[in-house]
């Protein structure tokens, strides 16, 4: 692994150098070879997209919550093929990613043939982005939507106390000319991973996003953090969708609701062992004009009435900025990943 260039308090590295110097991490921090080069590959991206809130910000939690015991880095991944539409994928608690790459040539066989596939995944963790679960099927031609629960940090809209996890939906759709559509959101009015990073540079967030431990409006996010919590985005309509989330990534696969893990008995872990669902829909099964052709319609309708900027935009332009110039980590940061590394 070389870097392209360590220049005056940075560093800039290759996709590629990236992902080797994660799957290094990993590696030296007891996961298999599969496990390592899944995540790496995962948080690489993350970090290349522009996605800092599930880029290499995490990987001392990955690193802290495999030396806990938490998570089994070794996992092998059981997939149960239950029904022509329906996979279960039981992730041995290990990482939910392993999982999904276990069980994906058969959730996109099954989609294929029944026009729709469910995967349920269970026993699982899952500390990165979403939308990299869902973004390579619209490659494929095909729909796909994620959900996954996560710690409990967000209290629902008319409650006092937390309950839910910041619970994101993921979406992938494919389009005639151009990138898949592509949308992934936290239920709350902002990620967890957010106002740790904001925590860290003692920023202030915007109004409205949590409360603290007296369950007053605040802006510090250390306020949050400690003994505080988030509230759901747009009111009672994203706390409807966070409770959805519940139901489905947890009460469905047979993972645990945001509220239902212990992990006291495993200091520094930072993953919830909760579940993941996913639904991958075939287009072509469907009436009517090319599903490609009619998402590429609703996109020129968009830029029609004024909208610059579709969900994945951005994205999509650090992607392409990282691929011509690669991904500049600050010194500090990268001091630390070689740290972990054992460079
Ligand atoms: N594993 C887990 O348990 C959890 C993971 N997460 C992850 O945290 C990440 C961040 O979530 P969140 O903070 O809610 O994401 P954002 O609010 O930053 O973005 C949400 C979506 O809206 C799009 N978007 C943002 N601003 C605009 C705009 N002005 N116009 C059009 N589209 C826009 C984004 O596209 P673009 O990306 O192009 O900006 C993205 O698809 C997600 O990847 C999520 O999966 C969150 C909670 C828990
Ligand atoms: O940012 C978040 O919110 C989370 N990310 C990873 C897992 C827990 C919640």
């Amino acid at each position: 692994m070389s870097a392209l260039s360590d220049h005056a308090g940075a560093c800039t590295l290759s996709f590629d150098a990236l992902a080797s110097l994660l799957e290094q991490i990993f590696l030296r921090h007891g996961t298999s070879s599969e496990v390592a080069r899944t995540l790496a590959e995962n948080c690489a991206a993350a970090e290349r997209d522009g996605a800092h809130s599930h880029g290499v910000f995490r990987i001392p939690g990955y690193v802290s919550t495999l030396k806990s015991g938490w998570v089994d880095g070794q996992a092998v991944p059981v997939v149960e093929d239950v029904a022509s539409g329906f996979l279960r994928v039981d992730a041995c608690n290990g990482f939910a990613q392993p999982a999904l790459a276990a069980a994906r040539p058969l959730l996109i066989e099954k989609a294929r043939s029944a026009g729709i596939a469910v995967l349920a995944i269970r026993n699982s963790h899952h500390f990165a982005a979403l939308w990299p679960d869902v973004e390579p099927f619209a490659y494929e031609g095909l729909v796909a939507l994620s959900v996954v629960n996560s710690m409990t940090c967000v209290v629902p809209h008319g409650a006092d106390r937390p309950l839910f996890g910041t619970n994101p939906i993921a979406f992938a759709a494919p389009r005639a000319d151009g990138e898949p559509i592509v949308f992934d959101l936290a239920t709350s009015a902002i990620a967890h991973g957010d106002v740790q990073i904001a925590a860290g540079k003692g920023e202030l967030l915007p109004p409205g996003m949590g409360v603290d431990s007296l369950g007053q409006p605040t802006r510090d996010p250390k306020a949050i953090l400690e003994g505080g919590a988030l509230l759901p985005f747009g009111g009672h309509k994203g706390s409807a969708l966070s409770m959805m989330v519940e139901l489905l990534a947890a009460a469905l696969t047979g993972g645990n609701f945001s509220f239902e893990f212990d992990w006291s008995n495993h200091p520094g872990a930072k993953t919830p062992w909760t579940g993941q669902l996913l639904i991958v829909i075939d287009p072509s099964k469907a009436a009517g004009q090319s599903f490609a052709e009619r998402s590429q319609e609703l996109v020129r309708q968009m830029h029609g009435v004024g909208l610059r900027r579709l969900p994945g935009d951005r994205r999509h332009r650090e992607r392409s900025k990282s691929n011509e110039r690669g991904i500049t980590l600050d010194e500090q940061t990268i001091a630390q990943l070689r740290a972990l590394a054992g460079q």
